[in-house]
C-alpha cells in the first residue's frame, strides 16, 4: 500500500514518507504509553491477575533459559492479551472523540442529527456502562474476555470503541496488541511493581488519558 502510495505521489515522496512516519509514531506513542501506565497499575493493585499473568509468561518459558518473550509466544499469551482488553474497556486512551455529521440522519436510538451537526461521544463512560457490560462493569476481570475454550472471545468493535468502529477505526490495533503483549510480558517476568504508599492514581481525562499525579511506583528486579 505504501509503495502504491509512493509510485502515485511522484512529487515528494521524502514528504510523503516523513508524514506516515510521523502519523505513526504520534498515533502509537502516547496511546500505548498512557496503556502501558495504566495497566502496570492495574496488575500491582490486582494480585491475582498478577499471579495468573506470570503463571502463563512461566508455562511459555519452561524448558527456556530466555528471559524476554519472543514473537511464536505471543499467542500462547491469552490471559494477558485479556489483562490489555480488560485494561482498554476501563480506561481507553482516547477517552472521548466527536464526529461531524456530512448528511441529516437519525440515530437508532430515534435522535435527530442536522447536517453538519457536531457529536462527542465518550469511550470511556461505553466501556462502563452496566446494560452492556454487566453488573460488574466496574470491577477488572480480564476473565470476561476468555471463553469457556480459554479463547478471546470475539466483542464487535461497536461495543467495545476503544479503537473506534467503522471505516475510519484505529489501523494499529493488532501492532498495539503485540507491541504491549511484549513490552508487558518483558517487563514483569523481569521485574515486580509496587504502588508507593499514599499515592493515590487519579485517571484525567484529556485527549489522551493521563494520571494527574502520575504513577508512582517502586521496582524491583524478579529473581527469575
Ligand atoms: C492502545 C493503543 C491505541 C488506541 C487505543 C488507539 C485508538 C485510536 C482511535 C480511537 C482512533 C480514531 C481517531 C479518530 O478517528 O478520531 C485511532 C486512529 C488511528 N490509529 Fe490508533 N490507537 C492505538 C494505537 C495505535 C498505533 C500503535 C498505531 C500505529 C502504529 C495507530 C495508528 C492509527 C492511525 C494511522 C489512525 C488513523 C486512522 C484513520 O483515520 O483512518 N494507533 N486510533
Amino acid at each position: 500500500m505504501l509503495t502504491q502510495w509512493l509510485v502515485a505521489d511522484h512529487q515528494s515522496p521524502d514528504k510523503f514518507l516523513r508524514d506516515i512516519a510521523f502519523t505513526l509514531i504520534s498515533a502509537g506513542r502516547d496511546t500505548l504509553s498512557s496503556t502501558l501506565s495504566l495497566l502496570l497499575w492495574l496488575v500491582a493493585t490486582h494480585p491475582d491477575v498478577e499471579g495468573k499473568i506470570l503463571g502463563e509468561i512461566e508455562r511459555v518459558m519452561a524448558g527456556t533459559s530466555r528471559f524476554l518473550i519472543c514473537k511464536d509466544d505471543l499467542n500462547e499469551l491469552v490471559y494477558l492479551h485479556a489483562a490489555i482488553y480488560e485494561t482498554l474497556r476501563l480506561y481507553p486512551p482516547l477517552p472521548f472523540e466527536h464526529r461531524c455529521a456530512t448528511e441529516a440522519d437519525v440515530l437508532p436510538s430515534g435522535h435527530k442529527v442536522h447536517k453538519g451537526m457536531r457529536m462527542l461521544f465518550s469511550m470511556y463512560s461505553m466501556g462502563r456502562m452496566e446494560e452492556t457490560w454487566g453488573k460488574d462493569c466496574m470491577d477488572f476481570k480480564p476473565e470476561r474476555w476468555i471463553s469457556d475454550e480459554g479463547n478471546i472471545i470475539h466483542v464487535p468493535s461497536q461495543k467495545f470503541m476503544t479503537f473506534l468502529t467503522g471505516p475510519r477505526t484505529c489501523l494499529g490495533k493488532a501492532m498495539s496488541f503485540m507491541l504491549l503483549k511484549f513490552m508487558v510480558s518483558s517487563i514483569l517476568w523481569n521485574y515486580k511493581f509496587e504502588m508507593v504508599e499514599g499515592h493515590v492514581v487519579k485517571p484525567t481525562p484529556s485527549m489522551v488519558l493521563s494520571m494527574k499525579d502520575g504513577l508512582k511506583m517502586r521496582v524491583s528486579k524478579r529473581n527469575l
